[in-house]
This record gives structure tokens, sequence and C-alpha cells, in this order.
């Protein structure tokens, strides 16, 4: 289980990243008092604007940054008690860790394999399966500076589950791909919701989160304006479909002006 309570994080901003945001307040809340529940074999989807706090949300799981205010449990730890436990227990995917251009996708596997202390024959039997569903084995020793961004984002996936994690977490799985490889992705994640594993992912596709997730945290400002099931926060709207749900949530947070 995830469970996320009271999460804040707030960034300082040096003078060029003010500038950037044409703001004079170096003091960024990306994400403002969030909780939420997650549980095996559920696909949670966090879906918001960009700039929601999406991502610093997922980072704050994944150890990856330490939140400013609050708690985050992962299988019972937590992420900054116990981050190499909590480490162990994940597969985190995300378009800013780039795997090393220099090396094959063969080599990095086996790399993250041995990091994670996967023994040899389990190392093997988990490449055969995850370079044959996500087709990997005619690029498999191919540079990582050489692949196209589907190919990429194929290696990186096969990378972060070489160890077999109960809980997936992706920031925005299908980013760039097109759409077969996208579906090819989307149809794995139901296969680990399947086996009973927990997966979070964020978005802002509205098809996407409508279609594979079972709940949804619609984030915006960083906070959490709606939670549930698809039919839930349409009931909860009066609304008939993720996106007119959505500009109703964004209408109520932001006012009228939209
Ligand atoms: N390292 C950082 N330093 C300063 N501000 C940051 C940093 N990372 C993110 N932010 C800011 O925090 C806010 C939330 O960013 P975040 O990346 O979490 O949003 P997101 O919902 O994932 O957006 P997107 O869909 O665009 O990826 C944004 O205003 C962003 O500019």
């Amino acid at each position: 289980m995830i469970e996320i309570r009271n999460l804040t994080k707030i960034y300082k901003l040096n003078k060029k990243q003010m500038k950037e945001s044409k703001t004079t307040n170096p003091i960024k809340t990306a994400v403002d008092d969030l909780s939420l529940r997650a549980v095996p074999g559920e696909i949670y989807g966090l879906l918001g604007p960009n700039g929601a706090g999406k991502t610093t949300t997922l980072r704050c799981i994944s150890t990856i940054i330490r939140p400013t205010r609050g708690e985050i449990y992962v299988a019972g730890h937590e992420v900054q008690k116990e981050p190499e436990q909590v480490r162990e227990r994940i597969g985190f995917l995300t378009g800013d860790i780039k795997l090393d251009p220099q090396f094959s996708v063969d080599y990095m596997f086996d790399f993250f394999g041995r990091l994670h202390h996967v023994p040899q024959e389990k190392l093997q039997a988990r490449k055969e399966e995850l370079f044959e569903y996500f087709e990997i084995r005619d690029f498999a020793h191919k540079k990582i500076k050489e692949l196209s961004t589907g190919m990429g984002q194929k290696a990186a996936i096969a990378v972060c589950l070489v160890h077999d994690p109960d809980i997936v977490i992706f920031d925005e799985p299908t980013n760039g791909l097109d759409v077969v490889t996208a579906r090819g992705v989307t149809d794995y994640l139901k296969k680990l919701r399947n086996e009973g594993k927990l997966v979070i992912i964020s978005t802002h596709i509205m098809s996407e989160a409508e279609k594979i997730c079972d709940r949804i945290g619609v984030i915006i400002d960083g906070q959490k304006v709606a939670e549930g099931r698809l039919g839930e926060i349409l009931q909860e709207t009066g609304t008939e479909d993720l996106e007119d749900a959505f500009f109703e949530l964004y209408r109520g947070r932001k006012g009228e002006a939209l």
C-alpha cells in the first residue's frame, strides 16, 4: 500500500527560476497538504494539468526528493526513515532519469539487476519476459543514445521492472509514444494490476485515465480536488466524461474566468 499523509513540498526558487516563472516570490508550493491511499490490485491515476504537482508527488514517494512536510508510507516503510526498504519495493519510471547513453539496453538491464541483487537465473528469466513483451530483442545491443524515443521508453520500463517490484510508479508512462507502443505499455500496467501489484501513474491524458485507472485523484495547484472511481467523479461533478468533469473542477478551483 502507498499512504500519503498531508504531503507538502515547497521548492525555493533561485533567481533564474523566479525569472522563468515570472514571479518575485522565491517560494513555490508544488504540493499542498495532499493525502491519498493506493492499494495493491489497483491502478491509481494522478490526473492534473502541467505544473499541478504530479511529478513532485511521485518523486517524494520514490525517495528521489524529500517532502517538506508530511509522511509517506510505502508497504509500511516511511520514505524518509527507511528509504532503502522503499527503493527495494518500487519500480520508478520517470522522464528525468536517463539511462547511460553509452551503454546498451542489455548491459543496463544486467547492471540494474545486479544493483537490486536479482539472482542470475531470475535475471535471465526477467530479461526473456520483458524483452519479449516490449520487443526489445532487436535493439538490445544498440547504445541507448542510438534509440528512438519509443525504444528508449521501452528500455527504461524494462530496466525499472528488472527486480519485479510489487509497487510500480510510472510518471507519464506513455509520454511521446505512438498509439501502438502506448497500448503495449498500458496493457502491461493492467497485467501488473491483475497480478495484484499496486500501480500508480501520473497523466494529463483524460482518455488514458478513463481507460486504465481504477481510481483517479484529480490534482490542481498541488491539492487533490476530487478522488474516486470514474463513475463517482462524473456523478460528483454532474458530467458525462472525464474531460468535462476536469473542467468543472478546474473552474471551481480557478473561478469562472476560464
Ligand atoms: N526542482 C524544482 N525547483 C523549483 N520548482 C520546481 C521544481 N520541480 C518542479 N517545480 C515546480 O513545481 C510545480 C509542480 O511541478 P511538477 O513537475 O510536480 O508538476 P506536474 O504536475 O508533474 O507537471 P507536468 O505535467 O508539466 O509534468 C511547478 O510549478 C514546477 O515549476
